[in-house]
C-alpha cells in the first residue's frame, strides 16, 4: 500500500488529491525523533514550513520517493541528502506569490499607519488621534532586493501607488528592471535611498546577516524595513539595537532565523516602531488552495511514475520538457544502458555526442537519462533522474557533452555514447524516428540498424562462415529462443558486430560457451 504523511496543516484539496492514490496520514507537531521513527513507512511526505526534514530523517526513509513542500521555500529540507538519496523535492513555486507580496504591502501600509499600535489603544479603552499620525507611501522610494516573483509583483503594486520603485537582484537584467518600471542600484545606495525597503530574496549562506547594523546605519532614520522573505537575512539583535536607538523609524517582520520566535527574542522586547506577524505571508485561503493542489499533484503524478512539474533537485527537467523529450530521454537511457553493458569494465569517462535535433534540445535532461542509464546495472532501482548525475561524479566519471547540430543521416538527428574505461573504449549510436520509435544505428562505429528489446546478446567476431550458425545452434541447445539477428560489418571478412533480440536472458554458462568458440573476439548479454 502507497503511504503519504502529511506533517504540517494542508489545505483538504491536497488531501484529497494524495488519497486518489494513497493512503494518507496526517500527523501534525511531530517531534523530531517521532518523525525519524515513522518515516520508513511513507513513499511521500508533504510538509509546510514547520517540518524540519533534516539529513537524520532523510537516513531513516527506506521508501521514500518524493518530499513536497506546499510553498516556495526549501530552506527545511536538507536537499542534497535527499539528492543523495534519489529523493524527489517538488515545491509550489508560484502558489502563494500573490499572497506573500499583499502581506508585504499590508506590512508597509500597516508601518506607516501604525494600525497595529491604533488598533492595540483603541481596544485598551483609547482614542488617540494625534500619535499616530503617519506617512503616506505615494511619491516615497521603494528599495525591493530580490526583484523574482514576489518581489516584481511588490514593485508592480508601488508602482500603481506612486511609489518610485528601486530594486537590487544580481540576476535581473536592466532589460527586466525597466519593464518592471523599476531602477537597478547596488545594495548600499538602495538602503541609503529608500523610505521603505522590503526583503524578496533567498536565504543563502550568502544572504545570511545580510542586513547588520553597518547597512542598517546607512538607511534614513526616516526609513521602514519589511522582511517577509527569510529569517536570518536580518540580524534579529541588530534589528533591536536599531530600532531601540532611532537608527531606524520601524521594521515589520513576518519571518525569523528561528522559528517559532523565542519567548525571549529581543525582537520580542522592542518597545517601538517594530510589527511581528507569525509566517503568515502565504496565509490565505487561496495560497494553501493553490499550494496544497499544486504539490498534491506532483506527489501523486510522481507515486504514479509520472514526472513532475517543479522538481527542486532536477533543474531543468520539468514535466513540460519530460513529455516533449519522451522517446529522446528513452533513447538516452537504453543508450546508457547498452554501453554499460557491452563496455565491461570502470568507465572513467563518457562523451556524449548530441546531433541534429538532439543538439537542439535543452542537453541537461538527456546526459541525465543516459547517466541514469548508465549506471543502472550498478545500482538498480536506486539509481534514478534525481541522483545520477551527482553518483556519476562521485565514481569519477567525466562526462563531456558535444553538440553537433548538423546530422546528414538521419531527420530527427542521434545521440551517441563514447565510453572509456579501464578495459578500453565502446560506442553505440541511435536514433527516434517518426513515430517515437527508437532505432540502435551503430556499435562500435560499425552501422547496424535494430530496434532495442529486453533481452539482448551482442558479439564481436570474426566475419567468417558458420560462425553466426554456431551461436545458433548453442542457443538452441540452452532453449534460448531468437527474436530477430543484426549483423554489421564495414570490410568483408575483417570483423563484424551482431546483436541477438532474444526471449529470454542468456544463462552465464552459455554465454562462456559462446566466449571460447573460435572466431569470437568479445560477448556480452545485454538486458534493458
Ligand atoms: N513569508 C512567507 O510566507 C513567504 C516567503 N517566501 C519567501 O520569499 C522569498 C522570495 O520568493 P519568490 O519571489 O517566490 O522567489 P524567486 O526565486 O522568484 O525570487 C527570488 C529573487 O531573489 C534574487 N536573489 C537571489 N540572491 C539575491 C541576493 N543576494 N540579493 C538580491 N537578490 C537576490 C533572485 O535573483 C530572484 O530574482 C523566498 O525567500 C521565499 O522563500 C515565499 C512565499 C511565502
Ligand atoms: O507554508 C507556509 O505557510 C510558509 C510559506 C513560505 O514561507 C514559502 O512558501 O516559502
Amino acid at each position: 500500500m502507497t503511504k503519504v504523511l502529511v506533517s504540517d496543516p494542508i489545505d483538504q484539496a491536497g488531501i484529497d488529491i494524495l488519497t486518489q492514490v494513497a493512503q494518507v496520514d496526517q500527523k501534525v507537531g511531530l517531534s523530531p525523533d517521532q518523525l525519524k521513527n515513522i518515516i520508513g513507512e511513507y513513499d511521500g511526505l508533504m510538509i509546510r514550513s514547520g517540518t524540519q526534514v533534516t539529513s537524520d530523517v532523510i537516513s531513516e526513509a527506506k521508501k521514500l520517493r518524493i518530499i513536497g513542500r506546499a510553498g516556495v521555500g526549501v530552506d527545511n529540507v536538507d536537499v542534497p541528502t535527499a539528492t543523495r538519496k534519489g529523493v524527489l523535492v517538488v515545491n509550489s513555486p508560484g502558489g502563494n506569490t500573490i499572497a506573500a507580496a499583499e502581506h508585504a504591502l499590508a506590512m508597509m501600509l500597516a508601518l506607516s499607519r501604525n494600525i497595529p499600535q491604533a488598533n492595540g489603544s483603541m481596544f485598551a479603552g483609547g482614542w488617540d488621534r494625534k500619535k499616530y499620525v503617519g506617512n503616506e507611501l505615494y511619491k516615497k522610494t521603494l528599495g525591493v532586493v530580490g526583484l523574482g516573483k514576489i518581489g516584481s509583483h511588490v514593485a508592480k503594486v508601488a508602482n500603481a501607488m506612486g511609489m518610485e520603485v528601486i530594486g537590487f537582484d544580481p540576476f535581473v537584467s536592466n532589460e527586466r528592471a525597466q519593464q518592471m518600471q523599476v531602477r537597478l542600484s547596488d545594495i548600499e545606495e538602495l538602503f541609503k535611498e529608500s523610505d521603505y525597503v522590503t526583503l524578496h530574496l533567498p536565504r543563502t549562506p550568502e544572504t545570511e546577516n545580510l542586513v547588520d547594523i553597518d547597512l542598517l546605519r546607512k538607511m534614513k532614520p526616516t526609513a521602514r524595513l519589511v522582511n517577509c522573505a527569510r529569517g536570518g537575512i536580518i540580524n534579529e539583535n541588530d534589528l533591536a539595537n536599531a530600532l531601540a536607538e532611532n537608527v531606524i523609524q520601524g521594521a515589520a517582520i513576518d519571518v525569523y532565523a528561528k522559528e517559532p520566535l523565542a519567548e525571549n527574542s529581543p525582537l520580542r522586547a522592542v518597545k517601538k516602531g517594530l510589527v511581528l506577524t507569525p509566517h503568515l505571508g502565504a496565509s490565505t485561503v487561496e495560497a494553501q488552495q493553490n499550494v496544497a493542489i499544486d504539490v498534491a499533484e506532483q506527489i501523486r503524478d510522481v507515486l504514479l511514475g509520472l514526472p513532475a512539474r517543479s522538481a527542486v533537485n532536477i533543474p531543468g527537467l520539468s514535466a513540460e520538457i519530460m513529455d516533449s523529450l519522451k522517446p529522446h530521454l528513452k533513447l538516452a537511457e537504453t543508450l546508457g544502458l547498452l554501453v554499460s553493458q557491452i563496455s565491461g569494465g570502470q568507465i572513467q569517462k563518457l562523451e556524449v555526442r548530441l546531433q541534429g535535433e538532439f543538439a537542439q534540445h535543452p542537453s541537461q535532461p538527456l546526459v541525465i537519462a543516459t547517466l541514469k542509464g548508465l549506471l543502472t546495472s550498478a545500482l538498480g532501482d536506486k539509481i534514478n533522474y534525481v541522483n545520477a548525475s551527482l553518483e556519476a561524479k562521485g565514481r569519477g566519471i567525466d562526462v563531456v557533452e558535444i553538440k553537433d547540430e548538423l546530422c546528414p543521416e538521419f531527420a530527427r538527428g542521434s545521440l551517441q555514447l563514447d565510453s572509456f574505461s579501464d578495459k578500453g573504449g565502446h560506442s553505440v549510436s541511435g536514433t527516434v524516428f517518426g513515430d517515437g520509435d527508437l532505432g540502435i544505428t551503430s556499435i562500435d562505429e560499425y552501422p547496424i540498424n535494430f530496434v532495442p528489446s529486453r533481452h539482448m546478446l551482442f558479439t564481436r567476431h570474426r566475419d567468417m562462415p558458420g560462425i553466426i550458425g554456431q551461436i545458433g545452434s548453442l542457443l538452441g541447445k540452452y532453449n534460448v529462443n531468437i527474436a530477430s539477428m543484426q549483423v554489421g560489418r564495414r570490410i568483408v571478412r575483417g570483423e563484424a558486430v551482431m546483436v541477438l533480440s532474444i526471449d529470454d536472458p542468456i544463462p552465464s554458462e552459455l554465454l562462456g560457451s559462446i566466449l571460447s568458440m573460435q572466431g569470437i573476439n568479445e560477448a556480452h548479454s545485454v538486458t534493458l
